[in-house]
């Protein structure tokens, strides 16, 4: 998907919500144990209910992962679901991938061609030659941890180096890269206030925020420090919205939660003109 076609997605939507599936079988309904794939069932039906409300889904591949070829195979499904029912939503894999070249070629192979997602989480530690494989694929997007919002990330992220932020040098050293334009950020929208800052390096980018919801972040600090001509936000929500209720109503509940961010982005986007 091209960034063009995101931005015509957010304003026929009047919605940058993404809906995080980070699918666990201790939160999901007990009822849903009984399928077949229960970590698909559970999927379908959050997509079906939420679709309207959102522009994209983040499935976190540790929630796939921890369960093996049961859990690779649940991501396959989910993913084949969206591109062949919700062509026009745009799909992240958050897999947090990064390794020498050689190896981060075949990351990019595996999420791009053969899961067939449009975007995948990098994290920049390796530098370079770990980040340019994945942009070497036009039209998908390598969305690159900036400053994320754990508390972790005042370990290294904002530490002063040569006079700049760690996360700063990582965004600029990012935009010499070969094929920057495929380039998105990861920045947590419990670290806002640093958005403007951010915004003063990569004015137009795209900025992948999760922390909305469970992790307390605000929407509207989010907007107000982060928002761009274009929009240029993809606002993550995972938990406040996928396990809003462990009962046979979880999709409608779930709807219900995308429902009232979609509500307040709206505004946003009105107040954008
Ligand atoms: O800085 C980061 C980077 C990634 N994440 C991931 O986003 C979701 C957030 O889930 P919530 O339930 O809405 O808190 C999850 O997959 C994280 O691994 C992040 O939170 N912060």
């Amino acid at each position: 998907m091209t960034t063009q076609q995101l931005i015509e997605q957010i304003y026929k939507k009047q919605s940058f919500l993404c809906i995080g599936l980070d699918t666990d079988l201790e939160k999901i309904p007990p009822y849903l144990l009984q399928e077949k794939d229960p970590l698909f069932a559970f999927n379908k039906a959050i997509i079906d209910a939420t679709h309207h409300l959102c522009v994209a889904y983040k499935p976190n591949t540790a929630f796939y992962e921890a369960y093996g070829i049961k859990g690779w195979q649940a991501l396959g499904k989910t993913i084949d679901y969206l591109n062949t029912n919700h062509p026009e939503i745009f799909t992240i894999a958050d897999a947090k991938r990064g390794d020498i070249g050689n190896t981060s070629t075949r990351y990019a192979k595996a999420f791009f061609e053969e899961f067939g997602f449009d975007s995948i989480t990098v994290a920049p530690y390796m530098g370079k030659d770990s980040v340019e494989p994945f942009l070497a694929f036009e039209n998908k997007h390598t969305i690159l941890l900036a400053l994320t919002s754990n508390e972790g990330a005042y370990d290294f992220q904002t530490q002063i180096l040569e006079g700049a932020a760690l996360y700063e040098k990582v965004i600029k050293t990012s935009l010499t890269y070969k094929n920057a334009h495929n380039l998105m950020y990861v920045v947590g929208a419990t670290k806002a206030s640093y958005l403007g800052d951010i915004r003063k390096i990569v004015p137009e980018s795209f900025l992948l925020v999760p922390g909305v919801g469970a992790q307390g972040g605000s929407l509207k600090e989010v907007c107000h420090y982060g928002m761009n001509q274009d929009i240029g936000l993809l606002v993550n929500s995972s938990r406040g919205i996928i396990y809003a209720s462990k009962n046979q109503d979880f999709a409608l509940k779930a709807a219900e939660k995308a429902k009232e961010l979609q509500l307040q982005m709206q505004d946003e986007l009105k107040a954008l003109g």
